[in-house]
């Protein structure tokens, strides 16, 4: 059976008032085909996190396991508070739309790109228009008509090796005027991530039980994100390692300067620049609180698995705090960069909701579909980091344990099958965003039709989401993703009609504020094979 590869319907109008819809509880049953079921677990055996993998359901070795103890000595993951405004982004919140509208348009300008190896890939994505039709299979089908053209000439980008010589890490408050590439490099003494632009001195967020390790292995390939700074190439740094730089590492990273000279480079910084703006109020005894019964809530039973449906399992609270905030400090650099966040566009003019960068391969929301490089700028996607790689990789071992284990299935398998991420669409929703009722279907026909599962990270403010048989399902089911999260979706449940209606303000844990300093929203990263 041919399955299209479009994955569609990006549709603006979303079904089903998140008021109306049933929530999902953590002992409902859920009778959609007779099968599904909800089973919690609060047992936490094949958690990479507390280091107690079930025989069998990792391949990572008893070394890499060790590395996933509470005391991996990490560093504080604080997102540079001096990094460069970027200008031109202006905020209009108060349309209810994005909080930034740093859309781009073509220009010819010196294209400055991260360093990062490209994954290229033979496929050739196929073209589609956004029209959908509906097929046999109950996936929408797109028409080949009326595809957006641009006449744009892509850009070229060598990739660079990253010089980790040439650049130690400086922690970001004792920079000024300094060139600081951000950089995660190979594991040292007993530290997951070190060299991240940030402070060096140990985090400030306390342990948090149990998720106080870091899931990220190291010693993997190392990897060197350069975020942008206004004053990469400033002549009066005094710096050793800024203005010193040659000029091939300075153009190898993401030079805001160059990039403030570019349209196409105004870039959505999923961190709040802090320096210099209005005094912030302390939070009040209130929310203090609130936060501090949300986070009881989250962390009272340790991480839990739901089944939602067949193929359907949503890991809560799984991914670590240390890991947490990795990974926005990781999709912050990579999102100021080439190829980074944008504030993307439908074929009929409208925006979408949400800031958007992709990694492997760009998603157009236009034609729907993937590609080797984003049209609107020639940029060609960061591949995903194996950091991110891993934590998928435990996030599916950890599913098919729950599944084998409390479900009782033998071939966990055979209802969630395996996948290795080479694509990810990161998404960034601030308080308005929202992403309407969808499949996923642009992946390729061999990876849509082996039902490889979507696997979804949530960071931030905890957003409704909901999902439902069929795109006018009056009532969707309804769950809450949280930070932390883990949503995977494959096997019988990977053409669900999934969406976000809404984001809950201020729902965000404050470490990830205060140590992260992520602006209020919701980060959101979806791996797929494709
Ligand atoms: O933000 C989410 O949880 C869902 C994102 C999503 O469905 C997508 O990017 O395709
Ligand atoms: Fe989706």
């Amino acid at each position: 059976m041919n399955r299209p590869r479009n994955r569609g319907g990006y549709s603006r109008n979303t079904r089903g008032s998140p008021s109306n819809n049933r929530s999902h509880q953590r002992h409902h049953d859920h009778n959609h085909d007779g099968s599904s079921r909800v089973v919690p677990s609060s047992n936490d055996q094949s958690s990479p996190i507390n280091g107690s993998h079930s025989q069998g359901q990792t391949s990572l070795d008893n070394a890499e396991l060790a590395r996933y103890s509470p005391n991996t000595g990490l560093v504080s993951q604080q997102c540079n508070q001096d990094h460069v405004a970027i200008p031109n982004c202006s905020n209009h919140q108060q349309d209810g739309h994005s909080m930034v509208d740093c859309s781009v348009t073509n220009d010819h300008s010196p294209r400055i790109r991260s360093p990062l190896q490209v994954q290229t890939s033979s496929e050739n994505a196929v073209s589609y228009s956004s029209k959908v039709i509906k097929g046999s299979d109950g996936i929408e089908q797109p028409s080949n008509s009326g595809r957006h053209q641009n006449k744009q000439k892509p850009k070229e980008w060598t990739p660079k090796p990253p010089n980790q010589n040439k650049e130690p890490f400086l922690p970001s408050s004792s920079v000024n005027n300094k060139y600081q590439p951000s950089k995660i490099k190979r594991h040292q003494h007993g530290q997951t991530w070190s060299g991240i632009s940030m402070g060096q001195e140990g985090s400030k967020h306390p342990a948090t039980p149990p998720l106080v390790g870091s899931s990220f292995p190291h010693d993997e390939s190392s990897l060197t994100v350069y975020a942008g700074r206004k004053d990469i190439l400033s002549k009066s740094g005094g710096s050793q390692d800024g203005p010193n730089l040659p000029e091939s590492e300075r153009t190898a990273g993401c030079s805001s300067e160059l990039l403030e000279s570019s349209p196409t480079a105004k870039k959505f910084d999923i961190c709040e620049i802090k320096s210099g703006g209005p005094v912030k109020l302390k939070p009040s005894l209130l929310s203090k609180n609130r936060e501090r019964r949300q986070e009881l809530s989250r962390t009272k039973n340790g991480p839990q698995r739901l089944q939602l449906r067949s193929g359907m399992i949503l890991l809560k609270n799984h991914i670590s705090h240390p890991d947490q905030l990795k990974i926005i400090k990781v999709c912050r650099d990579l999102g100021l960069c080439d190829g980074g966040f944008y504030h993307p566009g439908y074929s009929d003019g409208g925006k979408m909701h949400l800031q958007m960068m992709c990694l492997g391969k760009n998603w157009d929301p236009e034609k729907k579909l993937y590609e080797d490089r984003r049209l609107i700028d020639g940029a060609v996607p960061p591949p995903i980091p194996e950091e991110f790689k891993k934590l998928v990789k435990i996030a599916i071992q950890t599913s098919h344990t729950f599944i084998k284990e409390e479900l009782k299935e033998k071939k966990p398998e055979e209802i969630l099958p395996g996948m290795q991420p080479d694509i990810c669409i990161i998404n960034f929703y601030t308080k308005s965003g929202k992403l309407g009722l969808h499949q996923d279907k642009d992946e390729s026909k061999e990876s849509l039709n082996k039902r490889l599962p979507v696997v979804s990270f949530s960071i931030g403010d905890s957003a409704d989401f909901i999902f439902a048989d069929h795109r006018d399902e009056e009532k969707p089911e309804k769950v809450l993703l949280e930070s932390g999260d883990v949503l995977i979706f494959g096997g019988e449940a990977r053409h669900i009609f999934h969406g976000v209606p809404s984001i809950v303000p201020d729902s965000a844990p404050s470490f990830l504020a205060s140590e992260a300093n992520l602006r209020p929203g919701r980060l959101n990263l979806t791996f797929r094979q494709y």
